[in-house]
């Protein structure tokens, strides 16, 4: 089987720059929801990714696969693995465009195993972006930033309103939020950047 992925982004494209009021590299961002599965603080069997600013659109991220993260025994579940880059490109595009967006697409190729007790890093990148799409791509690699190259990713990253999660939130977790502003752990975008 051909491991040739088709052309990336799949149409054509605008350059897509960060926003200049995107933190400047080295910048770590900290969790963005406590009860994320991907960041959040109070998830006892999360991933906690840890998420950091790099050069131009790049962010960097990384978390340990725990006990917890097991598919097959002493290896991380894929669909796991998957949700980190899930994570670490919603962050790209959050914080570099600064626009709230949901992910539409997801491709995922998983090249080598990834043990309990590894650490995977994640570099993230946008792509480019038509309209409300965005394109962005991310590698990780096993235990250091230029460890083995364990997974890469693709994914379509679609603008939303600040209405989509107003509309389609549980209203009793909107609840939490509006009464404990602080789960939402980060400043909210700009609406109009
Ligand atoms: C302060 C800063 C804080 C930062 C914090 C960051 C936190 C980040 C945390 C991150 C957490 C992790 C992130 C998460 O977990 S996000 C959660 C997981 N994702 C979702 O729940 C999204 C569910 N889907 C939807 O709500 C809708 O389908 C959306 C909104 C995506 C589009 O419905 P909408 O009705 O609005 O628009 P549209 O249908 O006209 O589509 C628009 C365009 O997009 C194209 N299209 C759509 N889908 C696909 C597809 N599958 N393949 C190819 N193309 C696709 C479509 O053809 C069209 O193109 P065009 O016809 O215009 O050319």
């Amino acid at each position: 089987m051909s491991r040739v992925p088709p052309p990336w982004p799949p149409v054509e494209v605008e350059t897509a720059h960060r926003h200049p009021d995107a933190p400047p590299p080295g910048t770590k961002f900290g969790p963005h929801y406590a009860h994320c599965f991907g960041c959040g603080d109070e998830v006892e069997h999360g991933l906690h990714l840890q998420t950091e600013a790099g050069e131009g659109t790049a962010i960097h991220a990384q978390f340990t696969v725990t006990e917890a993260h097991q598919g097959a025994p002493g290896l991380a579940h894929g669909g796991l693995l998957a949700c980190a880059f899930d994570e670490a490109l919603g962050v790209t595009v959050g914080q570099q465009l600064r626009r709230p967006a949901v992910t539409g697409r997801l491709e995922t190729d998983f090249l080598a195993p990834v043990p309990v007790g590894s650490t995977l890093h994640i570099v993230g990148t946008l792509d480019g972006i038509a309209g409300r799409k965005v394109y962005a791509s991310a590698e990780g690699r096993l235990d250091a930033p230029d460890g083995p190259l364990a997974l890469r990713a693709r994914a379509l990253f679609v603008i939303v309103d600040f209405r989509h999660f107003v509309e389609h939130g549980r209203a009793e977790d909107l609840r939490a939020v509006a009464e404990n502003p602080s789960l939402l752990r980060q400043s909210r975008f700009d609406i109009n950047p």
